[in-house]
C-alpha cells in the first residue's frame, strides 16, 4: 500500500480507468473534462481503445495487462490518489487486474459499471459480468448503474421509479458502500435513488427531451466522484453531479449522424 501526502496548493488528483472514446463524448475523454470543469487535477489509466463515433462502436482493442498495471502504478505510487474511478474494463481479465490494483490506494473509489453503449454495442465480455460482481463491486465507494447494468448485475427488473429500492438493495448486497441507481432510462421525470442501506435520497430531474445523450453515465460518475476528491459526502457529490450531467444533458449538441454528446463545456457558452 502506497500511501502520499497530498501537496499543499495542489488540487485534488482523480485517476480515471477507463476506455478511451475516439468520438470524444464519453469514456476517459468525458472524464477527463468533468474533472477539469469540478477544478480537480484528472489522470488517466486507457484499459481500451474503441473507434467509436456519433453512429456506433467500429472496433475495440483492450490494451495489453502490463500496459494497464503500469499506467496505474506509475500515477497511484508516485503522485497519488484522492479519488479512482472506473468506467469501461473490457474483459474478465482486466477487471480483475484493476479490482486488484485498487488494494494500492485508500482513496474512494466510484465504480461506473458499463455494460453497453448508447448505440447498445457491448463494452464488457458476459464472461466478466461475474468478475465485477465478485472481485469490483466489494471495492466500490458508491457504484452507479443505470437500469440495464441493474439488469445485467442482479437480475432485477426496473420498470418505475417504485423499483428502484428494491434494485438498490440488490446492488448492496454484493458489497458497495454506496449505491447511485440512475433511472435516466424510466419514463417520466430522471429520478435516480442514492442509498447505502441506512439514509436514502432521491435525486430528481426533470426529463429533458433530447437525442444527444453520448456521456450522460461517464459524466455522472466523474462528476461524483470529483466531488468525492474535495471532501464532499456522497450525498452532496451526488446532487452536484446530477446537477451538472443534467446542464451538460440539456446543452447536447448535434455531431455526426448518430448521437451527439452532452456538452461538458456547457457553463463556458451560456
Ligand atoms: N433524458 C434525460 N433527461 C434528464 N436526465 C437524464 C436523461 N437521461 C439521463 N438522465 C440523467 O443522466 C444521468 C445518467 O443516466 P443514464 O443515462 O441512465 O446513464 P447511462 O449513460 O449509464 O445509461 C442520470 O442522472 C440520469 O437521471
Ligand atoms: C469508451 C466508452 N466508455 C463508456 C461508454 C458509455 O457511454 P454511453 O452510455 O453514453 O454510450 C462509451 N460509449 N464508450
Amino acid at each position: 500500500m502506497m500511501t502520499c501526502h497530498e501537496p499543499a496548493g495542489a488540487p485534488p488528483r482523480a485517476l480515471t480507468i477507463a476506455g478511451s472514446d475516439s468520438g470524444g463524448g464519453a469514456g476517459i475523454q468525458a472524464d477527463l473534462k468533468t474533472m477539469l470543469e469540478f477544478g480537480v487535477h484528472g489522470m488517466s489509466a486507457i484499459v481500451a481503445v474503441t473507434a467509436q463515433n456519433s453512429v456506433g462502436v467500429h472496433g475495440v482493442w483492450d490494451l495489453p495487462a502490463e500496459a494497464v498495471r503500469g499506467q496505474i502504478r506509475a500515477v497511484v505510487d508516485d503522485i497519488g490518489v484522492d479519488v479512482v474511478k472506473t468506467g469501461m474494463l473490457s474483459s474478465a481479465a482486466l477487471v480483475a487486474l484493476v479490482a486488484g490494483e485498487l488494494d494500492r490506494t485508500r482513496a474512494p473509489v466510484v465504480v461506473d459499471p458499463v455494460g453497453v453503449s448508447k448505440h447498445g454495442d457491448p463494452l464488457l465480455a458476459p464472461d466478466a459480468v461475474d468478475v465485477v460482481r465478485r472481485e469490483l463491486l466489494p471495492r466500490a465507494t458508491v457504484v452507479t448503474p443505470n437500469l440495464d447494468e441493474v439488469r445485467l448485475l442482479t437480475g432485477v427488473e426496473v420498470h418505475d421509479a417504485a423499483d428502484l429500492p428494491r434494485a438498490a438493495e440488490a446492488l448492496l448486497a454484493l458489497g458497495p458502500a454506496w449505491v447511485l441507481v440512475k433511472g435516466g432510462h424510466l419514463r417520466g421525470d430522471a429520478v435516480d435513488l442514492l442509498t447505502d442501506g441506512t439514509s436514502r435520497f432521491l435525486l430528481r430531474g426533470p426529463r429533458l427531451d433530447r437525442r444527444h445523450t453520448h456521456g450522460t453515465g461517464c459524466t455522472l460518475a466523474s462528476a461524483l466522484a470529483s466531488r468525492l476528491a474535495w471532501g464532499d459526502t456522497p450525498e452532496q457529490a451526488a446532487k452536484a453531479a446530477k446537477d451538472y450531467v443534467s446542464g451538460a444533458l440539456a446543452a447536447g449538441f448535434p455531431l455526426g449522424a448518430g448521437i451527439g454528446p452532452v456538452d461538458h463545456g456547457y457553463r463556458h457558452r451560456r
